[in-house]
């Protein structure tokens, strides 16, 4: 599995203490700032390229996460690879706080978030049936299950727009349509790396029950960030494993670095000039 990794981390996972020769760095992008600059970095023979979610000191709610911006910067910076990292609320009794979910779907509940790169003269099409990287996504599993952490392959993620969480009727109604998990920030950045060609997969880190359970409160910050802690822990050492097994790979078996190769339907004649230049950083290589 070769290029470069970059890693997206969510709420309690706002830097990876771990690298050596570490450099935070500012890089723009023609859909604007990131989150917050990029950490570049080695873990152990590799490197790595790190990008907290809402920003260091969690200052983006996930409506105001730049997703376009995040994923465009990390592909400017080189990644071929981008695994996230979540905190999520969880829809069945079996994943319980502390699990962690290889997602292997996503069903987009978010609304007046930009979704797409395309647009402004150039449509755009991508394939979101299998919306991550299985290759990528089978290196995580052998990575965690070495590691002995709570981890289950495969599971759906229901993105929701936020801030609040769900009501119990709005709870209950996914418990019923057979989801897994619930976040707020993992569309459209999985569309979004699927738009860029990159390889992507989410590993969702069980915080909560949400608000289905007769018995539970509803999904609260303080325990969902005591949780946290050590979902980090975790997660630092899944990423670490990720790393140290890290090895070059001509192409991804999947196709996701060519995800683009049918994806453009306007004519070519057409493309306006400005527009084509602005997506040359996520598309350039169908934009020859
Ligand atoms: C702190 S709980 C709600 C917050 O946590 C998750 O963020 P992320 O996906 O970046 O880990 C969830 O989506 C909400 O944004
Ligand atoms: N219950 C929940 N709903 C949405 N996002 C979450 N992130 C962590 N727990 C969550």
């Amino acid at each position: 599995m070769g290029g470069k990794l970059g890693i997206i981390g969510g709420s309690g996972l706002y830097a990876l203490g771990s690298l050596t020769d570490v450099v935070w760095r500012a890089v723009d992008t023609p859909f604007g700032a990131p989150s917050d600059e990029l950490l570049f970095g080695r873990l152990g023979q590799v490197d790595l390229v790190f990008l907290p979610r809402h920003g260091r000191g969690h200052r983006l709610t996930p409506s105001e996460v730049p997703y376009r911006a995040n994923i465009a910067a990390l592909k400017a910076a080189g990644c071929t690879h981008v695994l996230s990292l979540s905190a999520c609320g969880s829809f069945k009794e079996a994943l319980s706080p502390g699990t962690f979910v290889l997602v292997d779907q996503f069903v987009d509940r978010t609304r007046g978030r930009v979704k797409s790169f395309f647009g402004n003269g150039i449509v755009a099409h991508v394939s979101l049936a299998d919306p991550v990287c299985g290759p990528l996504g089978a290196r995580v599993a052998e990575a965690a299950k070495a590691l002995g952490i709570p981890f289950v392959s495969g599971g759906t993620y229901l993105a929701m727009e936020g801030p609040q969480f769900s009501t119990r009727a709005e709870s209950r109604a996914y418990v019923a349509a057979g989801f897994d998990v619930i976040g707020m920030t993992n569309m459209p950045e999985a569309a979004l790396a699927r738009e860029a060609e990159l390889c992507y997969a989410s590993v969702a880190m069980v915080t909560d029950y949400d608000s289905w359970r007769p018995a539970e409160e509803g999904a609260n910050v303080a325990d969902i960030l005591d949780v946290m802690h050590g979902n980090s822990a975790n997660a630092r050492a899944l990423v670490a494993a990720v790393a140290a097994a890290w090895v070059p790979s001509a192409a991804c078996p999947q196709g996701c670095d060519h995800a683009l190769d049918h994806a453009i339907i306007t004519d070519p004649a057409l493309w306006p000039p400005p527009v084509v230049e602005t997506l040359r950083g996520v598309a350039g290589r169908v934009l020859k």
